[in-house]
């Protein structure tokens, strides 16, 4: 498997504290892969790094080879990396339709500027009512966001987040705040849209990391400890030391 995405000796320092301690991953095309630890270990200052929020003080990212210093988070998007946000994204005016429409068409317009601006309003509607279908909103297309369930909006957000066509999907916590049942609806509608991408994602809730990564990294004060399947993860007695003990048993 080819890596989608290379970390190399990636440091993060902010003012004199060093939060990202020299992190080696490579994370292979079409993988599950989840970034999990302890509160503080550094898990979103990492996702910030990958997607080009926060300058890196040392070290490499490469997407699909190619190198991502001094790229903007909007440059690295248009590469083919997509991300959510912890909060919700979405515009609550607006439909749920004209959510999903609005982040296609800035990837169309980017891509498809040749096409007529009928044929690309065509394409734009179908592009827009196929996503509404995975994620399961058809029915709510018309409504205005702002009304929809929390995991409904989560739903959008996920939507939101693959309407450009990235194939390395960045998922930050996308079952915080949930019931079990809506933690449930949410992780069988990640499995199907990331069918055939690259997704990382990190996750506080371990039944959902089980239930959906090929590989899991576990970052301890700003250093990956252990990088392997769940089962290797899991029986991992540096793991088990550091972190995840308790949080396992139930799983
Ligand atoms: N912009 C910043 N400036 C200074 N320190 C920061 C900044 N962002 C994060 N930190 C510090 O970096 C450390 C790691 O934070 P980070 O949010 O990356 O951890 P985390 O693993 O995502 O934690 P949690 O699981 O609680 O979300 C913390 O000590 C935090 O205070």
């Amino acid at each position: 498997m080819s890596a989608a995405l290379e970390l190399d000796g990636l440091k993060k320092s902010f003012g004199k504290t060093e939060i990202i301690r020299g992190v080696d991953l490579s994370i292979g095309k079409g993988e599950r892969h989840a970034i999990i630890g302890p509160n503080g270990a550094g898990k979103s200052t990492l996702f910030n790094l990958i997607t080009g929020r926060f300058p890196q003080t040392e070290g490499a990212i490469r997407l699909h080879g190619q190198d991502l210093a001094g790229k903007a988070p909007f440059q690295i998007n248009r590469m083919g990396l997509s991300r959510s946000f912890q909060i919700t994204n979405i515009f609550p005016k607006m439909t749920v339709f004209e959510n999903v429409r609005c982040s296609l068409l800035w990837s169309m317009g980017y891509r498809y500027n040749f096409w007529s601006m009928v044929g690309r309003s065509r394409a734009l509607t179908e592009g827009t009512d196929d996503i509404l279908d995975q994620i399961n909103l058809t029915a709510r297309r018309n409504l205005p966001a702002g009304v929809l369930s929390y995991a409904e909006q989560r739903a959008l957000e996920i939507g939101i987040t693959i309407a450009g066509g990235a194939d390395v999907i960045m998922l930050d916590e996308p079952t915080a705040g949930m019931s079990h049942s809506e933690t449930d609806y949410i992780v069988d509608l990640i499995r199907t849209v990331t069918e055939g991408k690259t997704l990382v994602m990190v996750e506080h809730d371990m039944g959902v990391v089980f239930g959906l990564a090929d590989q899991i990294s576990v970052l301890v004060y700003g250093e990956i400890i252990a990088t392997g399947t769940p089962e290797a993860v899991r029986a991992n007695p540096k793991v088990q030391e550091a972190y995840l003990g308790e949080a396992l048993e139930d799983h």
